[in-house]
């Protein structure tokens, strides 16, 4: 079994870029506006940590935004490597950032629920670069999009990673204890995490190096 890519979300200065990427980060996660969740921060930051990120390590910005051009417009503000649009995009409208934006990789993240999930993520396969499986429920009324820290039905994270041929990142509540057991039973390309290598939302060396050292 291949050793998984890992991304470590939720950066919020050029010093915790250093420390991800010191670790073994792949990718950094850069999360801009959201409903909720605990990793936001401004345009500006997001641009300045995305310039000192060296190759080949990734950028995502991080989109809550639900139309192509406003997707497009929120990238041109701080020019990522790759965009994680984390809400779902009404019309299927991949085709129009893709023309505009032609060498930015395309991320979906799919909130684990129920069966429905598995087919949503299959048909998505076909717009985009990866999909991403987190917990988290976009029918609240204040829309819960991601970094939850709890872990979702591997069961169906399984099926779908079974069931499309693109890469796929497994996320929600991963940490040094059940990281091993997420790698053996989903087999994802990629881990993406957030609360699980931070002490009171800052970015903790001792368990990013747990972390490491429990993948293997
Ligand atoms: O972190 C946030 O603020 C956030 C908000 C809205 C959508 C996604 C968000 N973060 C992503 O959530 C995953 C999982 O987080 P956790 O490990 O469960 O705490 C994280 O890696 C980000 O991709």
């Amino acid at each position: 079994m291949t050793r998984p890519r890992v991304k470590i979300c939720c950066i919020s200065s050029v010093e915790e870029a250093g420390i991800a990427i010191e670790y073994g980060a792949s990718a950094l996660g850069l999360v801009g506006h959201m409903p909720s969740g605990p990793g936001v921060i401004g345009y500006e930051l997001i641009n300045q940590i995305a310039r000192i990120v060296p190759p080949p390590v990734s950028s995502f910005l991080l989109t809550s935004e639900t139309k192509p051009l406003e997707i497009i417009a929120h990238y041109k503000r701080v020019n990522t490597t790759t965009i994680q649009i984390v809400d779902a995009l009404a019309e299927r409208e991949y085709g129009i950032i893709r023309s505009a934006l032609p060498n930015v990789k395309l991320v979906q993240v799919i909130h684990v629920i129920d069966d429905n999930s598995v087919k949503e993520a299959v048909e998505i396969s076909k717009y985009v670069d990866a999909v991403l499986l987190d917990s988290g429920n976009p029918n609240l009324p204040v829309k819960e999009l991601g970094g939850t820290g709890r872990t979702h039905n591997w069961d169906l994270s399984r099926e779908i990673r079974k069931s499309i041929s693109i890469p796929l990142f497994l996320a929600g509540g991963l940490n040094k204890d059940n990281v091993k057991q997420a790698i053996e039973f989903v087999q994802p390309f990629g881990l993406d995490l957030c609360s699980g290598v931070r002490t009171n939302g800052k970015l903790d060396k001792g368990k990013l190096r747990d972390f490491f050292s429990a993948i293997g």
